[in-house]
């Protein structure tokens, strides 16, 4: 199983520019997590300070009883080993061959054979839809591929935990509904934690099994992934939608009068852009046929449904609505009346939004 990551009070400052502040959020085991964000609200600085790249002010990221922030040097080595890191490029070496890219972390962190070796990287370059390729180099084949290749390597020290930084940069929608399912795949697979970092509404609404947004430096929500998708939050609603209308402008923030005058511009009939109102909660993605069932989705259900009476009515509708009437039995549920159900809301504003504690997660 994959490791759970509790961080805690987590602040990020450069300088006297604060990133983000008091982020407090847990990463289940064995789930997949995305944390959504407009550009430049500190998604990869949150990945860096994760891995012990970057140090955070203050707060504590705690994985297996070490706190990444504040360990030894000794320590933070021996717990990266339980990443896999997929970067948005790939981060190929370009003068080496795909083989002995996916080859270096095994080359370098053990003592393996190069028969061991060789079994490895073929088994990863296999799950990655790669086998064949072995020879190519990383200029010699697409982007997508590129950063297949890079989730192999990511894999091949069985990481517990697997940090992606924005996989659908530079790829079409169909290649990132692929490298989607290759997620869920290799999680099914592996029971490793996920957090992918995005602003892709597509892989936010069907990938994962918890949702969070960080905006104005802080997180806005993060939660089950029922509790965002029926969020009435004007910033979560403006950004699953993708519209101009609402409290994200170019560069992050609007201020009041901004605002205002878009208001009155849409209002007056200009289109704010994106699409409208997506009712309802898509469903989620799902392992292809013959791979395992995933077990972080398993235990997902047990975790939510001790949580279901703290979350807003629509999400508590959304999660009821998934279950099997034999899991709905199973939990004692029955199905929302309609009264309540789909068409309610839960006003959240910034000061209230919904967020688990930690121990709810
Ligand atoms: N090493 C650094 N030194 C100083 N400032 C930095 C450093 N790294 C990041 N920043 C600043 O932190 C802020 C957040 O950057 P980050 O790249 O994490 O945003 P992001 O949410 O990942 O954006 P995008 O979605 O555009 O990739 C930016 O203002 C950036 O300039």
């Amino acid at each position: 199983m994959g490791a759970e990551v509790v961080i805690e009070g987590l602040t990020k400052s450069f300088g006297r520019q604060t990133i983000w502040r008091d982020v407090t959020l847990t990463l289940p085991p064995g789930e997949v997590s995305v944390m959504l964000g407009p550009s430049g609200t500190g998604k990869s600085v949150f990945l860096k300070s994760m891995i012990g790249l970057l140090k955070p002010e203050r707060g504590t990221c705690v994985i297996n009883g070490v706190d990444i922030v504040r360990c030894s040097e000794h320590k933070l080595y021996e717990t990266r080993k339980l990443f896999g890191v997929l970067f948005q490029d790939g981060a190929l070496f370009g003068s080496m061959t795909l083989y002995d890219n996916v080859a270096f972390p095994l080359r370098e962190h053990t003592k393996k054979s190069e028969t061991e070796i060789r079994r490895i990287v073929l088994e990863k370059l296999e799950m990655t839809g790669l086998a064949g390729a072995d020879k190519k180099l990383p200029g010699e084949i697409s982007g997508g591929m590129r950063k297949r290749a890079g989730l192999a390597r990511a894999l091949v020290l069985d990481p517990e935990i697997i940090l992606v930084d924005e996989p659908d940069s530079g790829l079409d929608p169909v290649r990132t509904t692929y490298i989607s399912q290759l997620f869920l795949d290799v999680n099914a697979q592996s029971d490793a934690t996920f957090l992918i970092v995005t602003h892709n509404i597509n892989l936010a609404r069907t990938v994962p099994d918890n949702l969070g947004m960080l905006f104005r430096k802080e997180l806005v929500m993060f939660g089950p992934r029922e509790v965002l998708l029926t969020s009435e939050e004007p910033v979560v609603k403006q950004f699953l939608n993708g519209r101009m209308d609402g409290p994200i402008g170019m560069s992050e923030e609007k201020d009041s009068a901004t605002i205002a005058a878009e208001r009155a511009m849409f209002e007056a009939g200009h289109h704010a852009g994106g699409v409208e109102e997506i009712e309802g909660i898509p469903a989620q993605m799902q392992p292809a046929p013959g791979m395992p069932t995933r077990q972080g989705a398993i235990r997902r259900k047990d975790r939510v449904m001790q949580i279901l009476h703290t979350l807003p009515p629509a999400a508590q509708e959304g999660i009821i609505e998934s279950l099997s009437p034999a899991e709905q039995a199973h939990y004692g549920v029955d199905p929302l009346p309609a009264d309540i159900g789909r068409h309610s809301s839960t006003t959240l504003d910034g000061a209230t939004a919904y967020q688990p504690s930690r121990g709810d997660l």
